[in-house]
């Protein structure tokens, strides 16, 4: 065992580094991340260890991928492994897309984005109600006794990253919670009792309603913990150098935090790979904050993802009522264990390296079309999502 870590060291430059793949002239280990890099990093990181270093080109990369080693980082390193890569930090104060890699979006959302700040600042525009986030974000910039002062340009990379950090995200959570629902009946019934005892015939779920969701709130922290739609969180790097367990972390080191092999790590959790709700049922321990080092879908440590909270309302609204409207299932003929449930890669725009990679999505979403309603005996699963997304589009507006 101490031969082949003693080994393994060896493959790096340097023996001071940590543990990992031997890597090629210019390309450095790029050639290995495949079309699922999450995939291939969680292969690598079982023959490696939970403290991978790779080079992605030239980049300098840390993968971690135990809740373990987040612990032993994060209680003594937080700061230094709380920056972003600096292709994140061009456009705006919370950038995670780099917008260069999409000239034709990027246009396209420009435009989008100055002709919505200009109908905000349209003096003739029908006053709404409340202020939106353009409104507030207009107003704060014009307030002279801010201590902040921003530009239409940063406005405009707020609304782009809340857009691209914000739909896909939550989406796919819907989705995956979808799909593992078809396939665990019984954890159907039971969050379909739930939604159905507490809305009972008021006609449509409510905000209001969701706190009274314990069953379904833990179905969407199992579906998070097997599917995270952002399974290497967003790339940190490290603001100066450090010591991890002995190895050196050089700065400007960029960190992928795997929180898929976290999730499924079977030191932290019981049958990793089954879905099993109950786990989390009752459970107001593991929670999102980032301090449950085995479960983390949306932060680590102090940084994290700002939307959470706007995320999980969006998911557990359209998955209530979902549930309250429909009763799910398959075409006749059609089996649970014949859902295809292969991640794919899905332009998402978390960008991994250099190179837009990849929040996991069910690869062939045929499925949802063939859903069928019980009460009508019809497929209407489009339908369905239309229903649930409706949802999302009506709060975000
Ligand atoms: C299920 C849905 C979502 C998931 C799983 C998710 C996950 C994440 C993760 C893992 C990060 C990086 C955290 C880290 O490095 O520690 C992040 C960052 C971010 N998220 Fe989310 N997110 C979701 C929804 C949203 C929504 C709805 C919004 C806003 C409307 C949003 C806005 C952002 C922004 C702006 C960042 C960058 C923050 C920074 O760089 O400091 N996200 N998200």
């Amino acid at each position: 065992m101490l031969l082949k870590k003693k080994k393994k060291e060896e493959e790096n430059v340097s023996s001071s580094l940590p543990p990992g793949p031997r890597n090629l002239p210019l390309i450095g280990n790029l050639h290995q991340l495949g079309d699922l890099p999450h995939q291939s990093l969680h292969r690598l990181s079982h023959e490696y260890g939970p403290l991978m270093f790779l080079k992605l080109g030239s980049v300098p990369t840390l993968v971690v991928s135990s809740a373990d080693m987040v612990r032993e980082i994060f209680r003594k390193h937080d700061r230094v492994f709380s920056d972003r890569p600096i292709l994140y930090a061009g456009r705006s104060s919370l950038t995670i897309a780099p917008t260069w890699l999409l000239p034709p979006m990027a246009s396209t959302g420009e435009k989008f984005y100055d002709k919505v700040i200009e109908e905000n600042l349209d003096p003739m525009r029908h006053k709404p109600m409340h202020e939106d986030l353009v409104d507030i974000l207009l107003r704060v910039q014009k307030d002279p006794s801010q201590a902040i002062s921003f530009s239409n340009e940063q406005i405009k990379g707020v609304l782009t990253d809340m857009f691209i950090a914000g739909t896909d995200t939550s989406s796919a959570t819907l989705v995956w919670t979808m799909a593992e629902l078809i396939r665990n009946p019984s954890a159907m019934n039971k969050a379909q009792n739930e939604v159905r005892k507490v809305v009972k015939g008021k006609g449509n779920v409510e905000e209001s309603d969701l706190t009274r969701f314990v069953y379904l709130k833990s179905l969407v922290k199992e579906s998070l913990r097997l599917h995270p739609p952002a399974p290497l969180l967003v790339p940190r790097e490290t603001i100066e150098s450090c010591k991890v367990l002995g190895y050196d972390v050089p700065a400007q080191t960029r960190v992928f935090i795997s929180a898929m092999s976290i999730g499924r790590d079977p030191k932290s959790w019981e049958n990793p790979n089954e879905f099993q709700p109950e786990r989390f049922f009752n459970s107001g321990d593991i929670e999102f904050k980032g301090q449950n080092f085995e479960f983390l879908p949306f932060r680590i440590g102090r940084r994290g993802c700002p939307g959470t909270s706007l995320a999980l309302l969006l998911v557990e609204l359209a998955l209530a009522n979902l549930l309250y409207w429909f009763d799910w299932r398959l075409p006749e003929g059609m089996r649970a264990e014949d859902m295809n449930m292969e991640e794919a890669f899905a332009l998402a725009f978390l960008c991994f390296g250099n190179s837009t990679k990849s929040t996991s999505k069910i690869k062939e979403m045929g499925w949802v079309d063939k859903l069928v309603c019980a009460k009508c005996e019809l497929p209407h699963g489009r339908d369905m999502m239309d229903l649930g997304l409706r949802g999302f589009k009506v709060d975000m507006e």
